[in-house]
C-alpha cells in the first residue's frame, strides 16, 4: 500500500482521457475510504468510476457500453477470482485493461487474484513505497492494531487506511502468531482438609492458585479459566470439593476438568481415607484425564505401597 497505484492508474485513465478514447473505471463497492464512485488515492486525487460488488455488474455496465476502448479497474485484489476471465475477455475484445491490485496481503502472501494476473498481463509495472521505519523501499503492507502488528489468523480483507496499515521493508514487516500457552493447568483436586499445604508443593511455586467456586455459572467459570490460560500464565485449579460436585445443580465438576482433557494436568492432595482416593482416581481416569502427582497430607508411610500398587503412582509426602 501506499506505493502509488492508484495514482499511476489514474494518471494513465487520464491521459486515455486527453487521447479522447471511452473509459469505464471500475471500483469495489466495499472500498469506500475516501468516497463512492471514484477512484481515490491517498493523496485524495481521483477519477470518476462505477462502485460495483462484482464481476457481474462490471459484464452488465460494459455490454451496455460496447464502444468502450479502456477499462480500469482499481483495488482488484477485492474480486473474486472471475475476475481474471473479464480481463481476457475484455482484451480478446480488442479492449485495453489497466488495473491496479495489492500483490501481497499484510501477511506477505500473494494476494488472488494479482498473481495470475501479474503472468498474463503484457506490462506489470511494480511499484514500492518507503518503509515507514527505516526509509528503505518497502516489501508489504504492515497491519497494525491497536499499534500493535497483526496476527496470521487475522481475517484477510480489513479495508482500512494509515490507521491500520504502515508500508514495511522485509526487515520491518512483522506478523505475529499466535502463541499456544505451553503451560498445563494445573488441577488440585483437594480430598483433605489442610489447603495450607498447597504452598508447600514445589511444583506449583510460580503458579498462580485459583479456587473453584461452584456457586458461579458454569460458562463463567469456564471463561475465567480460559481467560487465564489464554493470557500466558501458569495456572492451577484447587478443587475443595468432591469431583462429583454439581455446578447449576447439573453440571459435575469432573465435567468441567474433562472439558480441559488436552492442556491440563491433575494432581490430587489427600490424606489416609485410601478409599477415597482409589474411587476419585478411577473417576479421573475414565475421563482420560492425566493423573500427574499424589500428594499426601498424612504421614502414613503404609499408603504409599496400596497407592503405589493400586493407582500406579508413587505419592509424594508434603
Ligand atoms: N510510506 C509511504 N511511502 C510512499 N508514499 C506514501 C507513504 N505514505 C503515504 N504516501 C502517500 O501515498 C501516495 C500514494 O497513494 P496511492 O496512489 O493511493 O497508493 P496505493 O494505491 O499504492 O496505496 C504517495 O504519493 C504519498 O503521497
Ligand atoms: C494489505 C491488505 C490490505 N487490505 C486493504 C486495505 C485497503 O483498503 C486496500 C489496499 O488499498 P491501497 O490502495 O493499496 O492503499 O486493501 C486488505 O483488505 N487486506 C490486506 O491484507
Ligand atoms: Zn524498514
Amino acid at each position: 500500500m501506499f506505493s502509488g497505484k492508484s495514482e499511476e492508474l489514474i494518471r494513465r485513465l487520464r491521459r486515455a482521457k486527453y487521447a479522447k478514447q471511452k473509459m469505464l473505471v471500475f471500483s469495489p463497492t466495499i472500498d469506500d475510504r475516501y468516497g463512492v464512485n471514484g477512484i481515490y488515492s491517498h493523496n485524495k486525487n481521483n477519477v470518476s468510476a462505477y462502485s460495483v460488488k462484482d464481476v457481474n455488474e462490471m459484464t452488465k455496465i460494459l455490454y451496455e457500453n460496447p464502444d468502450t476502448e479502456v477499462i480500469g479497474i482499481d483495488e482488484i485484489q477485492f474480486f473474486e477470482k472471475n475476475v481474471v476471465d473479464f480481463c481476457k475477455k475484455c482484451i480478446e475484445l480488442g479492449k485495453r485493461v489497466i488495473v491496479a491490485g495489492l500483490d501481497l496481503d499484510f501477511k506477505g502472501v500473494p494476494f488472488q487474484p494479482l498473481p495470475e494476473l501479474m503472468a498474463i498481463a503484457d506490462e506489470v509495472e511494480k511499484l514500492s513505497a518507503i518503509c515507514t521505519v527505516c526509509g528503505n523501499k518497502a516489501y508489504a503492507s504492515q497491519r497494525l492494531i491497536d499499534g500493535k502488528p497483526a496476527y496470521d489468523d487475522d481475517p484477510l480483507v480489513a479495508v482500512g487506511s494509515d490507521e491500520k496499515y504502515e508500508a514495511r521493508c522485509r526487515m520491518h514487516h512483522i506478523v505475529r502468531k499466535r502463541t499456544v500457552n505451553p503451560n498445563l493447568i494445573e488441577f488440585i483436586v483437594q480430598l483433605d482438609s489442610d489447603s495450607k499445604k498447597i504452598e508447600d508443593i514445589k511444583s506449583l511455586s510460580g503458579y498462580n492458585i485459583v479456587k473453584l467456586d461452584i456457586s458461579k455459572k458454569v460458562k463463567e467459570i469456564r471463561e475465567n479459566i480460559l481467560k487465564l490460560h489464554g493470557e500466558d500464565r501458569k495456572i492451577a485449579i484447587l478443587i475443595p470439593h468432591s469431583i462429583s460436585s454439581r455446578i447449576e445443580g447439573k453440571y459435575e465438576v469432573l465435567d468441567l476438568m474433562a472439558e480441559f482433557v488436552k492442556c491440563s494436568n491433575i494432581n490430587i492432595l489427600s490424606d489416609d481415607k485410601f478409599e477415597n482416593l482409589i474411587t476419585t482416581c478411577s473417576l479421573i481416569r475414565k475421563c482420560e484425564l492425566n493423573i500427574k502427582n499424589i500428594y499426601l497430607t498424612c504421614d502414613n508411610k503404609t499408603d504409599v505401597e496400596k497407592i503405589k500398587k493400586n493407582i500406579g503412582i508413587i505419592p509424594i509426602f508434603i
